[in-house]
């Protein structure tokens, strides 16, 4: 795995933040230093998908990078006849991911595709998952993106939405941002990788509080949403229809 140095010297003209070939060639190594309890979050991801995956329906992979959460959910589909989509808009992704799922053998046809899920179909799906993707998506399309979930999902379908969240408590936003900080510091990054990559990604990851995630997800029509999983300012939601 290679290790993430994109932004350990100084960059003169910092661009925003994209999921390019740079970061792909370091994504693994990035996320799991980035995001406290991503590998946690993947386990839950398997464990819900082999308790809620529905024989003769789709499983989709919102934002699948290089198909983390697709190729855990493939190893925890049990039912007979089951369809895995994952999705992203990065080239680069898409490539490195194909390259990754060919080298494990599985039954489950999952099948990879470029493009903005803003715009895709959903359809007959049991297990939608959309793993910190979301929070780069324009906020206006939020609603009508997670509508378009609930929608295409059979009843008893479940959503698992992580995001990295923020907190309108001003004390509460500090203290929660300072143990992010910590975290990163104590996994190698740097006050100056900190700091560029922050300046990177304003406006490009624009976060939601919880109430905003909650009441999305029941504006949709679940009927059941959640927390699962907290660490730090990183959370996972499980909505049910
Ligand atoms: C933080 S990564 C997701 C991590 C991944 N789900 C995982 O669990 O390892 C965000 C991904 O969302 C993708 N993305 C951003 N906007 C998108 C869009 N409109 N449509 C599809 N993918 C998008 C990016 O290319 C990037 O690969
Ligand atoms: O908030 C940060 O500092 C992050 O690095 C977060 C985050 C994410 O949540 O997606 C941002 C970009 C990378 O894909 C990995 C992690």
């Amino acid at each position: 795995m290679q290790k993430d140095t994109l932004y350990a010297s100084t960059h003169e003209a910092l661009g925003a933040f994209q999921f390019d070939e740079s970061v792909v060639a370091v994504f693994p190594d990035m996320i799991s230093r980035s995001v406290p309890g991503y590998q946690t979050i993947l386990t839950g991801i398997g464990e819900l998908t082999r308790q809620y995956a529905q024989k003769d329906s789709q499983l989709y992979d919102l934002g699948c990078s290089l198909g983390a959460a697709a190729l855990t959910m493939r190893r925890n589909v049990e039912v007979e006849n089951c369809k895995i989509i994952a999705i992203d808009n990065s080239e680069a992704m898409i490539q490195r991911a194909t390259e990754y799922v060919q080298a494990y053998h599985s039954e489950v046809p999952l099948i990879l595709q470029q493009g903005d899920i803003a715009e895709i179909e959903i359809e007959d799906a049991s297990v939608v998952v959309i793993n910190f993707t979301l929070q780069f998506i324009a906020p206006e399309q939020r609603q009508s993106l997670v509508n378009k979930v609930y929608q295409g999902m059979k009843p008893g379908g479940i959503l698992i939405l992580s995001e990295k969240l923020h907190f309108d408590d001003e004390q509460m936003q500090q203290a929660i941002e300072h143990l992010h900080l910590q975290f990163k510091r104590s996994n190698g990054y740097s006050e100056l990788e900190i700091s560029q990559k922050r300046s990177a990604l304003e406006n490009v990851l624009i976060s939601d509080n919880q109430q905003t995630h909650l009441q999305r997800m029941q504006d949709a029509g679940f009927s059941t949403a959640g927390i699962w999983f907290q660490a730090y300012n990183f959370a996972s939601f499980l909505a049910i229809k």
